[in-house]
């Protein structure tokens, strides 16, 4: 192209010096001043690396004095060009010499940065596009987040993420027994609702002792990074805002720290929130006279949140009345009255009765068509008899009836293939110390509540202290401390978990283990920091090196994951059957190998034998976990408890008690089993359902797309990796990174895996998953930059005359930025593959298999062929936006029917279930309906923009 003085040209190689103009031109050599930066270059005319800048009708210029002009039409005047338009400021017709050009222009269109020779790698082409159709692919998936975290795929906990994880604000109680995986359930509903953006501000209150397992579990498997927030968090924070709550999106804090500290509290609640989670919930207790400051608390925030998320194992652990409290906190218009609850409740066993009749195979006989009478009116009578169908009947009744879509519980039974539990009581003398401090206590008589008592005769080790002082002298003749030496010498190649009601007893113990046997031990007990707390677990969970013994009081018997230990010793037992349970729960959790060694050593002739011989043949607390077992306490207590006061004396009172104590469970279990605990199970565990979430899921897993994807973009952007075998590769920032930081990659590089079972077997590797935000980010930075927006190939194909020219061009479908419109329409690529003549070829020709067949061209070739072919390139594009205007017009009625239908369909059955069933929230309804309007309305705002653009040339060599 003839060089001109006063023509416009760009750097190639320097395009940050802005827009150039030719200053002085001689036989071999032209010079350019850089206004934009005062520089000058020169070329040789020969091979001079800089592109001219030609602009083409409907492109909008910017002039010297930063007025826009929309280009109509270009005229040329001895190589000049003269851009004539209309200002875009004041609609005046006028004309534009490309020497009035602003000099800072910057091209960042495809079509500006393609016509300007900045021209990209083929490579960085195919990774936006696919960049685009992940992004357009993952956003759409009804799965998404579901299976991200580093975690096994489990049947019934995904069937519970899904569920909750896809609802608006949900607001349920998670109470699968202990050790089932609320956490992570709660973890994978976090994550889903995170994710779709329908929470973005989520808090969890968890028990100080949990503190730190939540914030490593939220981080190492869910990649999400909650910020602790304790009072010297709060302090820091108030540098930045007058409320420190709002410096984070993702808060974790300690319960106890926000129901002592009421300023805390104040600004907790002032902060707006989407989603609250509380772990422990039982914790919450509840008394009409005097709810206590944590239920208080709970309220207040759960009063102001859109989505509550309870977990507790045992949620009648403090009776059922708190139980109900807890609904009530979740919903207080439906649970506005305990004894229309309790009624209520009566109803679950017709309820089950006919759920299980609908389970029937084959023909219903006469018994099912009777369980079946009550609730037929509501079902299909000729589809009742087709077995096929009545799944979705039995799906239909659970949603209508009951407390299903609130309240989940998987318990073993219903999953199966759990350890056993073997119990091994250790029955020792009492020691005469024992006796006489027993006797001197009951000589003087007490003034104590008779649970008081009862408490005081579990402990005969504090009776002693009492008269002997505060040392620890008892463990000089305690025989349960000589079995427990004996016990660990025995076992030095075994992990002991030892559990005891009191941190006193904790420290003693850890003391003569020590001393006496050189046996390694650590505590764990409320006197310790957070801190020394974690230390302590991780110090047990070595397995070189480790501590073999972990001596824990209560608060080790919460929550905790100990499951790596097989052997427990209940040094002494909580006066609660749940309690009880929580702490067998420490070793009996997802991940135990092995069966469960109980050991349960206790003193002949006192409260704890009787205890012992209560849980164990009253109820068997030992062996299984109890549904039953508060209530059977409640009803029994008082008869316990008065025996437990007099040390388990009265022999025959104890052997009634323990009988009227089986019946009564024998009786409870029988109608849970057939009332709510059935319906729970059939809610809970997903088989209703008829979908295998975990198939899917693993299908997902095994597709090889997403590594290949990871690998190129990895490649593309520079980020260094090394392949280490097994499945795990090291990837570290470099120096020639298109970026200065790779999004979610620490500077001192991370270990990844694609392969959720290597990820699961190794503490060091995350999973990479396409919610991983260093996918997520990576995406985003593609698409949010420049690369691959242009790119000039070859296509080597004797079929086609030399010269053939295609223009692939790629449109985004935008609608505006709102996470529950994604679900429908994420931004959407359009692909058009045009001909000279403008044929759209794209559905006949993949963009792979086209792909596959292209060479790159260098650079200044590409430039060159670019220059050339600018009139035709320009008229292909002109061309290409109608045709892809129709083809968003199709997505977006695709889109809204896909809404129409999802939602609409959700809204029918919100409305339907409103009629019968109160556990539907008229605020889930509004929101529905409003939610429909506001998306068609995005729906209809839907915008084009042309994202890349590759022009092809045939050639046969
Ligand atoms: N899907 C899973 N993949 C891997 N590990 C899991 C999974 N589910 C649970 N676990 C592990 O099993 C243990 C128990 O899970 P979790 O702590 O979530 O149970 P929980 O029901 O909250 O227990 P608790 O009732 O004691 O509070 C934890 O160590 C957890 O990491």
């Amino acid at each position: 192209m003839p060089f001109s003085l006063g023509q416009r040209w760009i750097s190639d190689t320097e395009t940050d010096l802005g827009l150039g103009a030719i200053v002085a031109i001689d036989v071999r050599m032209v010079t350019m001043l850089f206004p934009a930066c005062g520089e000058n270059r020169m070329y040789a005319i020969s091979d001079a690396p800089i592109t001219r800048v030609m602009f083409n009708p409907g492109d909008v210029i910017s002039s010297h004095e930063e007025w826009e002009l929309e280009v109509v039409s270009v005229t040329e005047d001895n190589g000049l060009l003269t851009y004539h338009g209309t200002r875009l400021d004041n609609g005046e017709e006028t004309s534009l010499r490309e020497t009035f050009l602003n000099h800072f222009i910057k091209l960042n269109k495809p079509q500006e940065r393609l016509f300007a020779g900045q021209i990209d790698k083929i490579g960085r082409f195919n990774l936006r596009y696919q960049a685009l159709m992940h992004q357009f692919n993952r956003r759409r998936s009804p799965l998404r987040g579901l299976a991200s975290g580093k975690v096994s795929l489990i049947p019934h906990q995904l069937h519970i993420a899904k569920e909750v994880g896809s609802r608006y604000a949900p607001r349920v109680l998670l109470a699968d027994e202990v050790g089932l995986g609320k956490t992570i359930e709660a973890g994978m509903i976090i994550q889903q609702q995170w994710l779709s953006g329908r929470a973005s501000r989520i808090l969890i209150l968890v028990p100080d002792a949990l503190i730190h397992q939540w914030l490593i579990e939220m981080m190492r498997r869910f990649n999400l990074h909650f910020a602790l927030f304790d009072e010297e968090r709060c302090v820091e924070a108030f540098a930045d805002a007058a409320n420190p709550f709002d410096t984070e999106q993702l808060v974790l804090c300690s319960l106890d720290f926000i129901t002592k500290k009421r300023k805390r509290f104040e600004q907790l609640h002032e902060s707006d929130w989407n989603l609250l989670v509380v772990d422990e919930a039982h914790h919450l207790l509840w008394d009409a006279e005097q709810p206590s400051r944590a239920y208080e608390v709970v309220e207040a925030l759960a009063q102001d949140t859109a989505g509550v998320l309870l977990l507790t194992a045992t949620p009648d652990q403090q009776g059922h009345e708190s139980h109900f409290a807890r609904l009530r906190l979740l919903d207080p218009e439906r649970f506005y009255d305990y004894d229309a609850f309790l009624a209520e409740e009566e109803e679950y066993q017709p309820l089950a009765a006919a759920a299980e009749a609908l389970l029937t195979e084959g023909p219903l006989d006469a018994t099912a068509l009777a369980n079946l009478a009550p609730f037929i009116d509501e079902l299909d009578q000729d589809v009742l008899q087709d077995a096929s169908q009545r799944k979705a009947l039995l799906a239909k009744l659970l949603d209508r009836h009951g407390t299903g879509r609130l309240l989940f519980r998987n318990t073993r039974q219903a999953i199966k293939g759990f350890p056993a539990r073997l119990l091994h009581l250790h029955p020792l003398p009492l020691p005469t110390q024992y006796k006489t401090a027993i006797k001197v206590a009951n000589m003087m008589g007490s003034q104590q509540d008779i649970t008081q008592q009862a408490l005081q005769a579990l402990y005969p080790e504090e009776i002693y202290r009492q008269f002997e002082g505060d040392n620890n002298a008892w463990t000089l003749f305690d025989s349960r401390v000589d079995w427990l030496l004996e016990f660990t010498k025995a076992r030095r190649n075994h992990k002991v978990l030892v559990i005891t009601a009191k941190a006193g007893v904790a420290l003693a113990l850890e003391e003569v283990l020590r001393t006496k046997e050189g046996i390694r031990g650590t505590v764990f007990h409320e006197g310790m920091s957070l801190l020394e707390r974690d230390k302590a677990a991780a110090y047990f969970a070595q397995q070189e090196g480790g501590a073999q013994v972990m001596i824990c009081s209560e608060i080790g018997s919460e929550g905790r994951n100990f499951q790596f230990a097989h052997q427990l010793v209940l040094f002494d037992l909580p006066l609660n059957p749940d309690l009880l349970e929580q702490r067998i729960g420490r070793l009996d959790r997802i991940g135990q190998e092995h069966d469960i060694d109980i050991h349960v050593p206790y003193l002949e002739g006192t409260a704890q034998a009787a205890l012992t011989h209560w849980y164990d043949q009253g109820m068997d607390a030992f062996s299984k976990p109890n549904a039953v077992g508060q209530p059977v306490f409640q009803q029994t207590s008082a008869t316990l408890l008065a025996l437990l006061a007099e040390h388990g004396q009265d022999q025959a009172g104890l052997a009634q008690l323990i009988e009227q104590t089986r019946a009564l469970t024998l009786e409870l279990e029988s109608q849970m089993e057939l009332g709510r605990d059935r319906l729970l199970e059939l809610n809970s565990s997903g088989v209703i359902m008829d979908r295998d979430l975990a198939g899917e899921l693993n299908a997902v897993d095994e597709d090889p797309t997403l590594a290949i994807f990871a690998i190129k973009l990895f490649d593309e952007v520079g980020v260094h990796q090394d392949d280490k075998g097994e499945n795990a590769i090291v990837l570290h920032p470099s120096e020639h990174m298109l970026v200065s930081h790779f999004p979610g990659l620490p500077e001192d590089g991370a270990s990844i895996t694609f392969d959720r079972n290597t990820a699961l077997s190794r503490d060091d590797l995350q999973l990479l998953s396409w919610d991983h935000p260093m996918i997520r980010g990576g995406i985003d930075l593609v698409l949010g930059s420049e690369i691959g927006t242009t790119s000039v190939a070859i296509l080597k194909n004797n079929a086609l005359p030399v010269g053939t020219q295609f223009l692939e061009v790629i449109f985004v479908a935008e609608s505006a930025q709102n996470s529950q419109l994604y679900r429908f329409l994420p931004p959407a690529p359009i692909r058009l593959l045009l001909d000279k003549k403008g044929n759209d070829l794209a559905e006949k020709v993949t963009f792979e298999s086209f792909d596959r067949q292209l060479s790159p061209v260098n650079r200044h070739l590409a430039s060159k062929l670019v220059s050339a072919s600018q009139t035709i390139i320009h008229h292909l594009l002109q061309q290409a936006e109608p045709v892809a205007q129709l083809q968003m017009q199709t997505l977006v009625e695709q889109a809204r029917e896909r809404m129409h239908d999802s939602l609409g369909q959700e809204l029918a059955r919100l409305q339907q279930l409103a009629k019968v069933n109160p556990n539907v929230r008229e605020s889930e309804i509004i929101h529905m309906q409003s939610l429909m309007e506001e998306l068609d309305s995005l729906l209809n705002n839907t915008r084009l923009k042309l994202d890349a653009i590759r022009y092809i040339i045939v050639s046969h060599q």
